[in-house]
């Protein structure tokens, strides 16, 4: 019902060829990380799939209907927290709720916010705090809780935890993966953009990897429903360790290539 179906899409920005004949199929409740070198069109991508900017060529589906614009079914977090600075973390996530539970009083949004807080391991206190009063990790799990308290079935996530000190972003992560699998009848699509193979081997069920200049899908792995990985096969399990060392080369590579391009150019 909610399954992606990209088709060859095409995007400039000017005349610059950035995407060029992107097409890949996502299904409903995958978690799918897309990888790639910084200015690869990771972003670009995933503005895309947003509806925040439209494609030269190609099309989006979602279902069956073509996607236009943004929407309600898709909730999108970026890695600068996008919240209001000047309300209250709980009216950020009760103006956003407001748009989807038009018919809903102001103490049910509160309830379902306060809810959703403590989903994401934020505790009341927070609801009535100032962004700025909060550190980046508590900024990253508000954004995240008023995503997932508007329950969208999809959620595109931009390199949600690339500002953060390594222990905040272990620690959101297995929160994001927790809220994934625990919502098991339901489990929302997520699409992660992230230059980090190890956070895209943790997470993920499907792993893309984008090559530049311009960009294309240069690598896919799925993994199977029983090989989900956890934080310990990530360093100890073999079959793992072969793929994140061939991710690793993947990207390398693909750097390599775009700097040997730059100095032909020159
Ligand atoms: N608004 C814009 N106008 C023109 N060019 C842009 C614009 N936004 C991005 N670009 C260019 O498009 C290319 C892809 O950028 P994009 O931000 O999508 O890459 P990315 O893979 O997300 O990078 P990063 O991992 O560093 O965030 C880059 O060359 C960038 O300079």
């Amino acid at each position: 019902m909610h399954d992606i179906t990209v088709k060859n899409i095409m995007f400039s920005y000017d005349k610059e060829l950035i995407l060029e004949n992107i097409s890949m199929k996502i299904d409903s409740g995958d978690f799918v990380c897309l990888l790639g070198q910084s200015g690869c069109g990771k972003s670009t991508f995933l503005r895309l799939m947003a509806g925040l900017s439209e494609p030269d060529s190609g099309n989006i589906l979602v279902g069956d209907n073509e996607l236009k614009g943004a929407s309600l079914d898709r909730g999108v977090v970026f890695q600068d927290y996008s919240l209001f600075p000047w309300l209250t973390t709980g009216k950020n996530i009760i103006l956003s709720l407001q748009q989807k539970f038009k018919n809903e009083s102001k103490k049910e949004l509160k309830k379902r916010a306060l809810y959703y807080l403590e989903r994401v391991g934020l505790d009341k206190a927070t609801f009535d705090k100032y962004p700025n009063e909060l550190s980046g990790g508590m900024r990253q799990r508000s954004a995240i809780c008023r995503s997932f308290a508007l329950d969208p079935p999809i959620l595109l996530m931009d390199e949600p935890f690339g500002a953060l000190d390594a222990v905040t972003r272990a620690k959101l992560q297995d929160m994001v993966l927790d809220l994934w699998r625990k919502d098991k009848e339901n489990r929302k699509t997520i699409f992660f953009v992230t230059h980090d193979v190890d956070e895209a081997l943790l997470l993920s069920t499907k792993i893309f990897v984008f090559g530049s200049s311009p960009s294309k899908i240069i690598y896919t792995h799925s993994f199977g429903d029983e090989e989900k990985v956890d934080r310990d096969s990530l360093f100890n399990n073999k079959e793992i360790l072969d793929l994140r060392n061939k991710l690793i080369h993947i990207i390398n590579k693909d750097i390599e290539e775009k700097i040997n391009l730059k100095e032909i150019i020159i």
